[in-house]
């Protein structure tokens, strides 16, 4: 048995597993900051390309760095015929695959078919701007495949929130739904040691290339307990469907010891800095589209969830995932596509921690606090 008298902490919670430069999550003060830029201070003034090269090179582009980037993802907006092909079959498949076992597949397919496999800085940001781009058309491919429609060819006239939404929809969007996507980008690209960005971690840190981190880290961000939440949160109100009986059926709910998706975090304790902003978006656009009942839902929980919590002396609020909901159905987006729009966004983020993983490389390999036998003596298979 070992005798290193490690502390294991459950989920490694609070455990500090490296540097980074690219993002602080303050629990305490529910403050989030991108490369030392308050999000608040990004959000309506920023867009999610500005976003994007932030993250990726550690500070605000000029316009002909913006420039550069926009023509980069402009020309990796266009799905290739082989990619949408395998898309069309697989959301046509008789085993329904998730939006996120399409796009984890898709990832992995590109990154076989990418002939570079060179382990350079340049070439990552190269495959890291593909990402960012194919990876949004092909949520919007999905989105029209499902829906059993054709097809709709990416504009380049249009930045990147506004052209996945006509992607999506065939038709332009308007103002007010174009800035709160380009907002809800910005707010899920990037967060920290969280689950799927330190798979993505772990997985080129073994000296593995970008798309192998990008897939499992899309692997980590499918899971109910992380980015899964988006969709459980509209699809369990959706089955409440009545606003009059949702607080009651979410008591029984808390009472009977079962979780409530869109509520509790493992860093933030005061508040998810995020969670305002959309709640903020998703209050303004569900009354200008007039469907305003997932809102008022998603109010009744919050408040209801958040009494539950006070009573019991938890110190938990809710997070990113409960007022997305209802923002992103007033876009008139379908649920199934609500964690691969995280994907979307975070891929930004996925891939600057590649970038930062490569740049300051070494393998990562905690320890185990082994708490197993070690004196078994072996019988023979005859004897056992
Ligand atoms: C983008 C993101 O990934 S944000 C998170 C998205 N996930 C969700 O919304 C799913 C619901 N939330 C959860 O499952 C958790 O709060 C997590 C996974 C986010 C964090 O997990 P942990 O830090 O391990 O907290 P843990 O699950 O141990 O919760 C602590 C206590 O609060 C309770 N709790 C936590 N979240 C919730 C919830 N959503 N509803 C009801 N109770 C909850 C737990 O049951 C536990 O209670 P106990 O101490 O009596 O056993
Ligand atoms: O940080 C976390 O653990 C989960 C989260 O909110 C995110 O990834 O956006």
């Amino acid at each position: 048995m070992s005798d290193t008298k490690a502390k294991t902490n459950a989920g490694l919670q609070d455990v500090v597993a490296g540097e980074s430069n690219i993002c602080l999550v303050d629990g305490k003060l529910g403050r989030l900051v991108y490369q030392g830029y308050d999000i608040n201070d990004l959000v309506g003034k920023a867009s999610y390309e500005e976003v994007v090269y932030l993250l990726w090179h550690g500070k605000l582009p000029t316009q002909p760095e913006l420039d550069a980037l926009d023509r980069e993802l402009k020309a990796n907006r266009e799905i290739p015929a082989d990619v949408l092909t395998l898309v069309k079959a697989l959301c046509e498949s008789k085993s329904a695959p998730t939006g996120m076992e399409i796009l984890r597949t898709v990832t992995s397919y590109v990154g076989a078919l990418d002939a570079d496999k060179s382990m350079t800085r340049e070439n990552h940001l190269r495959q890291s701007a593909k990402l960012v781009a194919l990876l949004t058309s092909v949520t919007a491919a999905i989105g029209r495949f499902t829906q059993g429609k054709a097809y709709v060819a990416p504009r380049h006239d249009l930045g990147h929130a506004a052209n996945f939404l006509y992607m999506l929809h065939g038709e332009e969007a308007d103002a007010l739904s174009v800035e709160a996507f380009d907002v809800a980008l910005i707010l899920h690209a990037d967060h920290e040691f969280n689950a799927s960005t330190f798979t993505a971690r772990c997985t080129v840190g073994t000296l593995s290339d970008v798309y192998s981190g990008v897939t499992s880290a899309i692997g980590a961000l499918k899971g109910p307990l992380h980015g899964g939440a988006n969709e459980d949160v509209l699809r369990m109100l959706m089955e409440i469907d009545d606003i009059a009986t949702t607080a009651d059926l979410l008591r029984d709910r808390l009472n009977n010891g079962v979780k409530v998706p869109g509520f509790g975090h493992r860093v933030y304790r005061s508040y998810d800095p995020r969670g305002l902003v959309l709640k903020r978006y998703a209050k303004e656009l569900t009354a200008k589209v007039g469907v305003t009942k997932w809102y008022e839902m998603t109010e009744i929980a919050e408040a209801v969830v958040l009494e539950h919590f006070a009573k019991k002396g938890k110190d938990l609020k809710y997070n990113v995932d409960l007022y997305s909901g209802s923002l992103y159905n007033a876009m008139n987006i379908p649920v199934e596509l609500f964690t691969p729009l995280f994907v979307m966004s975070r891929v930004s983020g996925w891939t600057a921690h590649i970038l930062e993983q490569y740049a300051n490389n070494r393998i990562i390999r905690p320890v185990a606090d082994y708490v197993g036998p070690v004196d078994q003596a072996f019988q023979p298979i005859n004897e056992r």
